[in-house]
């Protein structure tokens, strides 16, 4: 029997030493399925809500008690009973059950847990590791099964370095490598050749940022684009050719909605839309850029067609605090014409259910999508089976170092194997 026979929910810490919730689900069968929830630091204003106590809600180190305790109270006596492989059903119910638009009663991080715990459970009952159940499950038209591509932070700034930059992520993209295991070595080596520039150059900073990149003092967004191709060069690769870049701009996080305006504080700059697309083309004519996620701001939609119309042709633009992994999001973009990629985030939706939608939704629309984690994670490494099992083709956790990005990584190593090494590579980006 698959039934649902016992919810627990707990306070765990995550990789910023943030309280967040984890959830054990059991079977009446005694197969059981664990799910711990990430938690973000640049959220998007339009993302599911994550219950924290107290008045101040995502403030840093408050706790998840209200949260847990929903998982254990409401949300388990709803459906303890129900079957585990009835994952939309059970979705549904916890969605309805908390009534709000944004999951703020009960908690998205709540409902989250529990949704990716059943699935887990499900997966352990059919004897099935959980990319194969959810490809089984969630994958028509007999896709093949492949690595992602992953996209790896290297150099941080954003809210995730303390604003020395004011672009978030630099990260470097293996397109010329043809294993996933090849693709790892050329990054580790991307990455430990950046320290030695940074020691070498002598900046003062910090030594690892939230999601374990480096977060040096410097002077501007471009010097960081050119420390990149350096290490990439020093690591004996060819910039562009076997290591190619992309950014995540977080955008949203330096835009002024009173002046309408990007104020790049590093560079003492204040842009409208306009000039922040001259600037990121400036940038791709300079560096062998692939991707820019959030070039423009999660309401910004005007902008975004413009950067849609001027830069789509050739780049990969991703939209994360524009889309927060919402159907309804992602239908205005593909109408408008906005963005040509989606960076989902299961907890900025809340549920597997929502997940499958946002990922079936995005492909049906030609945009590709890029499977994120979160800045604040745990050992928990299904996103790394998300990201396979629904061929989700891209792949963002972060740096390499740090086990709460790693579990993530080894994880997609232990898969490929498991899939004859089967490897998507840059055919993901698909321009
Ligand atoms: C992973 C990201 O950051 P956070 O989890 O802080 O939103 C991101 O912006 O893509
Ligand atoms: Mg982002």
């Amino acid at each position: 029997m698959s039934t649902i026979a016992r919810v627990q929910g707990r306070e765990i810490l995550d990789s910023r030493g943030n309280p967040t919730v984890e959830v054990d689900v059991e079977l009446s069968s005694g197969h059981t399925g664990r799910m711990m929830v990430p938690s973000g630091a640049s959220t998007g204003r339009f993302e599911a809500w994550e219950l924290r106590d107290g008045d101040m809600n995502r403030y840093r180190g408050k706790g998840v008690s209200k949260a847990v305790a929903h998982v254990n109270s409401e949300l388990a006596e709803a459906i303890v009973g129900q079957n585990a492989f009835d994952q939309e059903l059970i979705d549904r119910m916890m969605i309805s059950l908390d009534g709000t638009s944004n999951k703020s009663r009960l908690g998205a991080n709540a409902i989250l847990g529990i949704s990716f715990a059943v699935a887990r459970a499900a997966a352990n009952a059919e004897e099935k590791p959980l990319y194969r159940y959810l490809a089984n499950r969630y994958l028509t038209g007999g896709a093949s099964l492949n690595i992602p591509l992953p996209m790896v932070n290297i150099i941080s700034g954003g809210l995730h370095a303390g604003k020395k930059l004011d672009v978030q992520d630099f990260l470097a993209v293996p397109v010329g490598a043809d294993t996933y295991p090849r693709a790892l070595e050329m990054l580790s080596s991307v990455y430990w050749k950046t320290q030695e520039i940074i020691n070498e150059r002598g900046y003062v900073g910090w030594l690892l940022a939230d999601e374990g990149g480096f977060g040096p003092s410097l002077q501007s967004n471009e010097e960081a684009l050119e420390l990149l191709v350096s290490a990439i060069e020093r690591a004996g690769l060819r910039p562009g050719e076997d290591m190619a870049i992309a950014l995540d701009i977080a955008s949203s996080h330096f835009y002024d909605p009173g002046k309408d305006t990007y104020e790049l504080q590093s560079e003492g700059r204040t842009l409208h839309a306009g000039d922040m697309i001259d600037v990121l083309e400036r940038w791709c004519g300079l560096y062998p850029i692939v991707s820019i996620e959030d070039g423009l701001a999660e309401d910004d939609w005007n902008g975004w067609r413009e950067l849609t119309l001027r830069l789509g042709g050739k780049l990969q633009l991703v939209g994360d605090d524009l889309f927060t992994t919402n159907p309804d999001r992602i239908r205005k973009g593909i109408d408008g014409k906005a963005a040509n990629s989606v960076l989902v985030k299961m907890n900025q939706i809340g549920t597997l259910t929502e997940t499958v939608e946002a990922v079936n939704l995005a492909k049906s629309a030609g945009f590709s999508t890029v499977i994120s984690a979160r800045s604040g994670e745990t050992e928990d490494a299904t996103l790394a089976d998300l990201a396979v099992g629904l061929a989700g083709g891209q792949i963002k956790i972060g740096s390499l170092a740090r086990s709460s990005r790693l579990s993530k990584y080894n994880q997609l190593l232990r898969i490929g194997e498991q899939l004859g090494g089967a490897y998507i590579g840059r055919a993901a980006l698909r321009r």
